[in-house]
């Protein structure tokens, strides 16, 4: 069994979470994605070097699950990446905010101060959040997401002072990384045109960022901006 320390991706079954999950393998990590569904396509063309653990972080239960099997397996981690999200507008009112409270905020809480033991002492060890540019000046339609986004920035200052010296903990807050399938031309346009950099870079972007602050052993307690300059417009 391979007894090198696995990174661990939440939502990793897709998007973003999957191709650092890919990413990871290929740079010779052991990976595990949580998933509230196992994809069909894996049937057929089976996930190579990434093992995926079912868990639904929308109650205090799913995630506390989520904790149990991992220390009943006796995983060791060398980095705990929270990429689980959801992305809802205001018209979800307070079933939106709470669900995204429980993602965004419950469950790296919980993960976070429930995981630490499995971090071996004599090795690097990194929490990443994975935040959102949004949460500089806010959202007129995503409030209670961009809320979520900034409580869990605000977890990763508490954080990084409780764990450090052993474990850095650190945020990435990217803006437009990757369009869904079905956004528009009209809004594609809109939201490229909101970056100096004006493009839509793709999930490399985010495996780099996750790489820097992994790789580097005096950084902790920060928020890395991954937004194409769009602060400067
Ligand atoms: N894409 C972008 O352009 C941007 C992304 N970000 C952030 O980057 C990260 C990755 O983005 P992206 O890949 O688009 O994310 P997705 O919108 O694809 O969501 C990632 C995963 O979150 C999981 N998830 C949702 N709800 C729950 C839940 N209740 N319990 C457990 N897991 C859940 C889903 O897993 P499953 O499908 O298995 O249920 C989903 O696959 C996110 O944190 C996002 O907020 C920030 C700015 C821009
Ligand atoms: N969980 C998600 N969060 C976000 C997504 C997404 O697809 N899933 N997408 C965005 C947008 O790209 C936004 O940054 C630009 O329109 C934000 N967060």
């Amino acid at each position: 069994m391979n007894d090198t320390p696995a990174v661990l991706i939440t939502g990793g079954a897709q998007r973003v979470g999957l191709h650092c999950a890919r990413r990871f393998v290929e740079d010779g990590y052991p990976v595990i994605i949580t998933c509230r569904r196992l994809r069909q396509e894996w049937q057929a063309n089976p996930l190579q070097g990434i093992e995926p653990i079912l868990a639904d972080f929308s109650t205090q239960a799913g995630i506390e699950r989520l904790v149990a099997q991992l220390h009943e397996r006796g995983t060791r981690l060398r980095a705990l990446i929270h990429n689980a999200s959801l992305w809802l507008d205001d018209s979800h009112a307070g079933e939106g905010f709470q669900q995204m409270f429980m993602i965004h905020m419950q469950a790296p809480y919980l993960l976070n101060l429930a995981c630490a033991d499995l971090f071996p002492n004599d090795q690097p060890a990194d929490i990443i959040h994975l935040s959102d540019d949004v949460t500089r000046r806010g959202s007129a339609k995503h409030i209670a997401y961009a809320a979520s986004k900034s409580g869990l920035e605000g977890m990763t200052r508490s954080f990084a002072t409780r764990f450090a010296p052993r474990i850095k903990v650190n945020a990435i807050a990217p803006a437009l990384i990757m369009f869904n399938d079905g956004d528009s031309p009209a809004y594609r346009e809109r939201a490229l045109a909101k970056s100096a950099l004006g493009l839509e870079p793709g999930p490399e972007v985010v495996y780099q960022s996750i790489r820097y602050l992994m790789d580097n052993p005096y950084v902790t307690g920060t928020c890395l901006e991954l937004n194409g300059g769009r602060h400067l417009k």
